[in-house]
């Protein structure tokens, strides 16, 4: 028997919380074969903690093998005690007509938070995923709250867009969600993403070629992956909860158990390449191996993608702006 993980999850009683924590407690994030203790963190307001404690009653009635522990708190510190990953969830989504970045102000402060309480208690080895919107900034927020870390060990979320990006392919050419290879979503986690499938390949094969339709690349393709998490908050009302969960486990998973040398994206702190300034956590295609992830390197970019790289970072320098006066 493995000696157990301990997963930190914030916002455990939101809805994201309430798709996630399940499939982490039954192995689907860290494989079938590790326990998990889950250490559980919401607001320290009675209706939360009293739905976070429903929640656990719930995790314990599935009766997972693999849950080999449950906390659930208020309080960071208690929460990221020798956290080994940390998935930082807690956050207000956005409504109807809102941009992720419209949370900027509200959602910041908990990043600072956060991100001293895993300096000061979690492992330092600690894998760090920002959910809570808008990821990339609360991630470079965390990351700089954290000076004792290591950079490398905070990422934000660019995998819903990934996944999304890839189901938008395999629709349009015909082709199965598994054939394709090394696809990449540039950026930020926001409608200027750049959803970028020039070097994709099926069974060898370019799946630009295959698809062959620059209009349709343009004017249908970006914008639908760009918008598509507005278009479920219109759909359902809400924003994207089991889509979110699942992605979030996508990322762990081959963080931690590797992809095999496929490329996934992972938003994560940027070293100076493809003229991305330095520490701007900008998402990228990397591979994993052995708990590391590894950005794929030498990728030619044309001058259209150039634009769409540099309208994205733009956005990104503009959060990053807009946070300065919390990080001292
Ligand atoms: N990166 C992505 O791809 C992606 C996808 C979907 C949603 N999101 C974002 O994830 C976040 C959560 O979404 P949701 O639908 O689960 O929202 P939700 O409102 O259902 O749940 C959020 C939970 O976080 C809790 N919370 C708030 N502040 C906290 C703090 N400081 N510490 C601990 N818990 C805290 C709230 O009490 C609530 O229970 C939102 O910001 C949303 O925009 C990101
Ligand atoms: O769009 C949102 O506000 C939620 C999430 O970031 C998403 O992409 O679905």
């Amino acid at each position: 028997m493995k000696a157990p993980v301990r997963v930190a999850v914030t916002g455990a009683a939101g809805q994201i919380g309430y798709s996630l924590l399940f499939r982490i407690a039954s192995g689907e994030m860290l494989g079938k074969d590790q326990p998990v203790i889950l250490q559980l963190l919401e607001v320290p307001v009675e209706k939360a903690q009293q739905a976070l404690k429903g929640v656990m009653m719930e995790l314990e009635d599935c009766a997972f093998p693999l849950l080999a522990g449950m906390v659930g708190t208020d309080d960071p510190n208690v929460a990221f005690k020798d956290a080994d990953v940390a998935l930082l969830v807690g956050a207000r989504p956005r409504g109807p007509g809102m941009e992720r970045k419209d949370l900027l102000q509200e959602n910041a402060k908990i990043f600072t938070v956060q991100g001293k309480a895993l300096n000061d208690v979690a492992s330092r080895d600690v894998k760090v995923l920002v959910v809570g919107n808008p990821a990339n900034t609360n991630a470079y927020i965390a990351m700089k709250s954290a000076p004792d870390l290591p950079a490398k060990n905070f990422t934000a979320m660019l995998r819903l867009d990934h996944n999304r990006a890839l189901s938008q392919l395999a629709a349009k050419s015909g082709k199965a969600v598994a054939e394709i290879e090394n696809m990449v979503v540039w950026g930020n986690h926001s409608p200027t993403m750049y959803a970028d499938y020039r070097f994709a390949t099926v069974g060898g094969e370019s799946l630009k070629t295959l698809i062959n339709d620059e209009e349709w690349n343009r004017t249908n393709f970006l914008p639908t992956v760009g918008k598509r998490g507005a278009a479920i908050i219109e759909a359902r009302g809400l924003s994207s909860a089991a889509s979110a969960a699942n992605a979030a486990i996508d990322h762990i998973r081959d963080w931690v158990l590797g992809t095999n040398g496929k490329w996934v994206t992972m938003g994560i702190p940027s070293d100076g390449s493809y003229g991305i300034p330095e520490g701007v956590i900008y998402g990228v295609p990397v591979t994993c191996e052995n708990g590391e992830y590894k950005r794929v390197e030498g990728l030619e970019i044309d001058e259209f993608s150039r634009d769409r790289m540099n309208h994205t970072l733009a956005e990104l320098e503009e959060e990053r702006a807009g946070v300065a006066h919390l990080l001292g």
